[in-house]
């Protein structure tokens, strides 16, 4: 039996949800090219992941609810180093699903709970806010699901073929009702480990594997709350985005 005090602040932790931030940080960075992988590779000034962890470690600082940022390199990855904002684990596994499959057993490991909120965002998407991280956690924060940011598509749609050489537009779609899935996504830290259990399972068996969370609790037969993101939030992935990425991290240097 602690003293009355202790007592009131672990049940104030119990009620209050707690939120954890996951990282995968294994991909190879293939399409990006480059002799790093692309999370380390410089963009205006610093390597490209440590602008995505700036921004966590800004929300974290500013809500005692943010507990931890976790980061997943692959095994014998020893770029990033842990920090007092962050830890690092080399845990990474062959598909992005598998190394955040990785994450949430340490973060299991690590005293998370079941019914706490898991953020996962992609070490490439260092363009992130805190004012949208923010964002999303107070629009899913009462949700019985959770979900994701997500862009509206700006764009007029079209439909082809697979064959990317030789494509030609079978249809133009309806776009009112679709929307890009950026990160972060934020789920129920049991529930995610749960779809991504079953996400793996069916891929072992030959199934498409997930590209994001929100599809493998799509596939529990939920729905996730599409929170609207912004155009500026968007992945590397490609060599040509360096430069963008570059460009608006230092717009933002100079107004700030
Ligand atoms: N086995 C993997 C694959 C991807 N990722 C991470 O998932 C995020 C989004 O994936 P993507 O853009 O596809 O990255 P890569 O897999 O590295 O890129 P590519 O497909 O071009 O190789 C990235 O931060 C990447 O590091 C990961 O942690 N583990
Ligand atoms: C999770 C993701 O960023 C949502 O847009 C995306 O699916 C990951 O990229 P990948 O190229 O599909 O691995």
């Amino acid at each position: 039996m602690g003293e009355p005090w202790e007592n009131a602040a672990h049940s104030m932790t119990a009620l209050v949800p707690q939120f954890h931030v996951l990282i995968p940080c294994a991909g190879t960075g293939t399409r990006a090219g480059g002799s790093l992988p692309k999370q380390y590779q410089a963009v205006a000034g610093q390597a490209l992941v440590l602008h995505t962890l700036a921004a966590f470690a800004a929300v974290a600082a500013s809500q005692p609810s943010l507990r931890q940022v976790l980061v997943v390199v692959a095994p014998g990855d020893t770029f990033l180093s842990s920090t007092s904002a962050w830890s690092v684990v080399p845990q990474g596994g062959a598909t992005r699903a598998d190394t955040v499959a990785q994450g949430l057993a340490e973060l299991r490991a690590r005293g998370a709970r079941d019914e706490d909120w898991v953020l996962v965002h992609d070490a490439a998407r260092c363009l992130i806010t805190p004012a949208q991280i923010d964002a999303l956690m107070v629009a899913c924060a009462d949700d019985p699901v959770g979900g994701l940011l997500a862009l509206p598509l700006p764009d007029t749609l079209k439909q082809a073929g697979v064959d990317r050489e030789n494509a030609r537009v079978q249809a133009t779609l309806d776009r009112a009702d679709k929307w890009l899935a950026q990160t972060p996504q934020m789920f129920r830290l049991g529930q995610l480990a749960q779809a991504l259990a079953q996400a793996l399972d069916q891929a072992a068996q030959g199934a498409a594997a997930v590209t994001d969370e929100a599809s493998a609790i799509e596939a529990l037969g939920l729905a996730p709350r599409l929170v609207p993101g912004s155009a500026q939030n968007f992945k590397v992935t490609y060599p040509e985005d360096f430069a963008l990425a570059e460009a608006v991290l230092q717009a933002r240097k100079k107004s700030a």
